[in-house]
């Protein structure tokens, strides 16, 4: 694109939205391609991670908004959860003045989508559904409810001279009635893995029908009804085709196989749709969402293929690692500068140093200064996080806290033994923060890789033996304050800062991180030893539950077993299998930090290692 034409798209744009002309020229050409892009030909923005795609849907559905004329359609701007709606609405909000829900328009998710335009005001002329109290609205269940009532929409399937109940609930079927599978994986064997007869085809058919001319539909059987209502009154088909004339998918590789189907009636009607998405990003497998679905579809119908192939999210080396994980081979250009020389790490774990990986990251992190708000531990599972997370105990300190609590366990009266490691391991915790960008042995005292085992502990005791005069923490008998208390170690540290060999931070850089605790100028820093937090002190979540978001640090837990269901790191990294659902979430999980990626994992072989590092990871001892 010429610079000429960026130019006057963002100028006709800026006349139009709330943005200034400054932040609109931060777009890419890409981006801004796009949002000028016609709506009359149905596209697919294919983004890859950190693309920038939420900005870009919320410029472009504002702008087409801000010039909107017909009074009688609108657009729809569907999403798969509440949180990524409200978001883009937000986006909406500031660059067009008004909220996308406002009539015409349409803002939400797929079913709420449906569930007002199709399903509650239509749905019981097909299913003859007569109401209570006038009310024909169909009330959805849950795939997995068991309430009690579910028994009267019971069928039985016999398998291997066994009898199974199976739920209405527990299973779908496609709108023709002749396909029927399951979310469960024992249900989905037991109605795929034989021909069904005659007989159990019919009992499934009658029992859901019983189901849902009660009133009652999961969220496939109101994805089934809809379409068969498209499919059964070509009025109504015009109709929602006339209201909408415009649908834009945000997502769209979480697209199911119904929901595609109900799209493709509605585009045989002039609707144009707009797919936005990364199919590398799916991980709804669980739902039996397929990407290739997607992406066969949008090939099938000839859809307009627009890309974003930047990323602004993450450095370099990150972007660089994520790409290797689904096996894209086009290089794809960070617009982030490192700020780590390390970005992308790993770290072995055993059954004893399990547990101390939220402290080995909130050393990284800290050393990074990074907000602690802004980093996450994830795994695939809840069974690998919960230990994370239930960690307690043992005392956490801020940096200068950490100063003050080596010093105590090393001057204290009843000093003993834990008392003497716990003062070498602060101050070395300290010191690699601080002096080594958090690189440093954390079973050795947080040794860097410039000294010997044994070299550092005599330099750590060393520095312990001149810190004689900021002990004890008292001024004229007594309790001295911080206020007080760091200038004193300003004062000192300068004189062994020049001890730290091998250093990445000369003093003049980090002193200002010798400061005041957060509002603590006046208290004493006795206090400090009384008042530490405890740790895990991290979002600890699934990798499912950051999808979408951008985070500064991630450490990416592996579940130390390999018969994990796609929570073990070897499964993340299949040579020449890049399809796999496992991979995508790890894709996922890679492309979500900006600053530092750090994997931990069970102790490695030295091929499974050097194939990581092969990938562009440091290994950290
Ligand atoms: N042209 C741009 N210049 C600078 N920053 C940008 C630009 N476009 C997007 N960003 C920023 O890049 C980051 C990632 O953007 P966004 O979250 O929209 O990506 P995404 O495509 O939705 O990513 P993902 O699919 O991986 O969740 C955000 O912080 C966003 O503000």
């Amino acid at each position: 694109m010429k610079k000429n034409k960026k130019l006057t798209i963002i100028g006709k744009l800026s006349e139009k939205l709330k943005c200034s002309l400054e932040e609109l020229n931060k777009l890419s050409e890409q981006q801004t391609n796009y949002i000028n892009y016609r709506t009359s030909q149905s596209t697919f923005l294919e983004a890859c991670a950190g693309g920038g795609k939420t900005e870009v849907i919320g410029l472009k559905t504002a702008y087409e908004i801000k010039r909107w004329v017909n009074p009688n359609g609108g657009l729809a701007i569907i999403t798969f959860t509440n949180s990524a709606a409200n978001e883009l609405d937000n986006r909406v909000k500031k660059y067009a003045g008004i909220s996308a829900s406002l009539f015409p328009h349409f803002i939400g998710t797929f079913d709420s989508w449906l569930h007002s335009y199709l399903l509650q005001p239509f749905s019981h002329y097909l299913t003859r559904y007569a109401g209570k109290d006038g009310d024909k609205s169909i009330r959805i269940i849950l795939e997995d409810k068991h309430a009690g009532f579910l028994t009267n929409y019971t069928v039985n399937l016999t398998r291997g001279g066994q009898s199974r109940p199976i739920r209405a609930t527990q299973y779908y079927c496609s709108p023709n009635w002749d396909n029927f599978d399951s979310f469960d994986e024992d249900i989905s064997r037991l109605l795929t893995s034989q021909p069904l007869t005659r007989g159990e085809i019919a009992s499934l058919i009658a029992n859901k029908k019983k189901f849902i001319t009660a009133g009652f539909a999961t969220y496939s059987d109101a994805e089934m009804v809809c379409h068969q209502l498209l499919s059964a009154y070509p009025d109504l088909r015009e109709k929602i085709s006339a209201r909408f004339p415009i649908i834009f998918i945000d997502e769209c590789q979480d697209l199911s196989h119904s929901q595609i189907e109900i799209l493709n009636i509605l585009k045989s009607r002039g609707v144009h749709l707009h797919f936005i998405g990364d199919l590398h990003q799916a991980i709804y497998d669980f739902r039996k969402v397929d990407p290739s679905e997607t992406r066969k579809y949008v090939d099938e119908h000839q859809f307009v293929n627009l890309k974003l192939t930047n990323n602004y999210r993450s450095c370099q080396q990150i972007v660089d690692i994520s790409n290797t994980v689904i096996g894209q081979r086009i290089r794809v250009n960070a617009n982030l500068t490192a700020i780590s020389q390390t970005p992308c790490i790993i770290w072995q774990y055993d059954d004893t140093s399990f547990s101390q990986l939220p402290t080995r990251f909130d050393n990284l992190v800290a050393a990074h200064d990074l907000s602690i708000d802004k980093c996450a531990i994830l795994a695939r599972g809840k069974s690998t996080i919960s230990p994370l997370k239930s960690q307690s105990g043992k005392k956490d300190y801020s940096k200068v806290e950490l100063f003050v609590a080596a010093i105590e366990s090393w001057y204290k009266p009843s000093r003993n033994a834990t008392d003497l490691m716990n003062a070498l391991e602060y101050l070395g915790r300290f010191f690699c923060m601080l002096g080594y960008d958090g690189n440093g042995s954390f079973r050795e005292q947080y040794r860097p890789d410039s000294f010997n085992n044994i070299q550092w502990r005599q330099l750590l005791k060393k520095i312990l033996c001149q810190c004689v005069d900021l002990y004890p923490f008292e001024e004229n008998g007594n309790d001295i304050n911080w206020n007080s208390w760091i200038p004193k170690l300003k004062t000192f540290l300068p004189t062994v800062w020049h001890e730290l060999r091998g250093r990445t931070k000369e003093f003049a850089q980090i002193a200002r991180k010798i400061r005041v605790p957060n509002g603590e100028g006046n208290n004493s820093v006795k206090s400090a030893l009384q008042n530490a937090v405890i740790e895990n002190r991290f979002r600890t979540t699934t990798i499912h539950s950051v999808k979408g978001e951008t985070l500064d640090a991630v450490l990416l837990v592996s579940h130390k077993n390999r018969l994990s269901k796609g929570g073990h790191f070897s499964h993340w990294l299949r040579d020449g299998n890049h399809e796999e659902e496992h991979i995508r979430f790890a894709y996922v999980a890679c492309s979500r930090p900006k600053h530092l990626l750090v994997i931990a994992t069970p102790v490695l072989s030295q091929d499974e290692l050097n194939r990581l590092i092969n990938l562009g990871f440091i290994y950290q001892p």
